[in-house]
């Protein structure tokens, strides 16, 4: 539906979206992420056709977004960051003025406008000035304005921001229910709503794609340095004897426990995407080494985010500090450059094919 390749957006000596590519596919919800500053709002104003790309290359629905701007502009609906609605004009008044611009055919304005005021819920403010509606009213008269028309594809820059908590759940359903009819793609500095909303994560960082994934996999990218922390009743040789017999442990250490007498406290690192505890516990009973307490410290996919987006000159600050995440997302991105270079090897073998 809408591929980006390579795309790049200088201002002046200030590179704000460095070679970003990624596709998107039919029906499904997308949540463009990163912090304040890391270019999402730059992207997406350059796949509506807002602002023109340094270089790199947009097709929305096959059409280039530069060559075929017409065509390529029909399939999306927008509601930048600040809503594009006028005051002075009544909802209906407004949306009329967006029907127009939109060229949607005469006889259809009415129904459609209906139609759309009644998805978002704002078909009782219809007479009212935009100027005296809520923040909440007008962001939605703001989607109302995108949805119009039906685009396939909808595009929204936070559009939860500045909303109160029960407007935000409420913009946050209107947008699931989008779903059924449209590809969605939404801008977000906060976690908690991407992976609420949406099918699919891109966060973005300093302008680059640091990882892409849908939620639960990078939730299962967390799994991977989980640690368990157990305090067993028992002697370090009986404990650790134990331990050796069991899978799935990349490493563990033993020591005397702080607070419990005769018994001894365990840090055990586990192997990626698995959960131990299960298995600790009847290995312990096995060996009657009651546990006394368990904690597994699971890091959230809040700490992937963090992690993935913080500043990149604190790294190499600290290259022996490189942790799993990093190391993770290093990997992630050599994927893709092997995926490239393989797409770019077929494409010269099918060259070659047809000489
Ligand atoms: N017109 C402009 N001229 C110069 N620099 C700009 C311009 N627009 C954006 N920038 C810079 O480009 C970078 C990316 O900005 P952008 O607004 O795309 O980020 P963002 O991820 O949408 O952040 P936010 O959530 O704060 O809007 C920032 O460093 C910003 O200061």
């Amino acid at each position: 539906m809408i591929e980006v390749k390579n795309l790049v957006k200088r201002y002046g000596d200030h590179l704000a979206v460095d070679d970003l590519s990624f596709t998107i596919e039919e029906g499904k919800i997308y949540g463009f992420l990163g912090p304040n500053g890391a270019g999402k709002s730059t992207t997406m104003n350059m796949i509506t056709g807002y602002i023109a790309s340094t270089s790199g290359d947009i097709f929305i629905d096959g059409h280039n977004i530069l060559e075929e701007p017409e065509q390529a502009k029909k399939c999306i609906g927008y509601l930048p960051e600040q809503p594009p609605v006028y005051g002075d004009m009544t909802v209906e008044e407004y949306l009329k003025f967006v029907s127009e611009l939109k060229k949607i055919p005469k006889e259809r304005r009415m129904s459609d406008i209906s139609e759309v005021m009644e998805l978002v819920k704002i078909t009782d403010m219809s007479h009212r000035l935009i100027k005296n509606l809520s923040k909440g009213y007008r962001q939605r008269v703001g989607l109302a304005q995108a949805i119009l028309g039906y685009p396939e594809v909808i595009i929204l820059d936070e559009p939860t921001v500045g909303l109160d908590p029960k407007q935000i759940i409420e913009i946050r359903d209107l947008i699931k229910s989008l779903k059924e009819k449209h590809t969605v793609i939404l801008s977000s500095h906060i976690l908690s709503e991407v992976s609420a909303v949406c099918d699919y994560i891109l966060i973005i960082s300093h302008g680059k794609l640091v990882a892409s994934d849908t939620p639960d996999n990078l939730s299962q990218l967390a799994l991977g340095s989980n640690t368990l922390k157990i305090t067993v009743k028992g002697t370090k040789e009986t404990v650790e004897a134990a331990l050796k017999e069991m899978e799935n442990l990349e490493e563990y250490q033993i020591k005397e426990s702080s607070n419990e007498t005769d018994a001894v406290d365990v840090t055990i690192k586990t192997v990626e995407k698995t959960d131990v505890r299960e298995d600790v516990f009847y290995k312990m009973s096995e060996v009657r080494c009651p546990i006394l307490q368990m904690q597994m410290n699971q890091v959230s996919l809040e700490n992937i985010f963090l992690e993935l987006t913080e500043d990149s000159d604190k790294e190499e600050e600290k290259p022996e500090r490189k942790s799993f995440f990093k190391k993770k997302r290093e990997g992630f991105l050599e994927k893709k450059e092997l995926e490239e270079e393989e797409i770019l090897e077929k494409g010269d073998d099918e060259d070659a094919g047809s000489l």
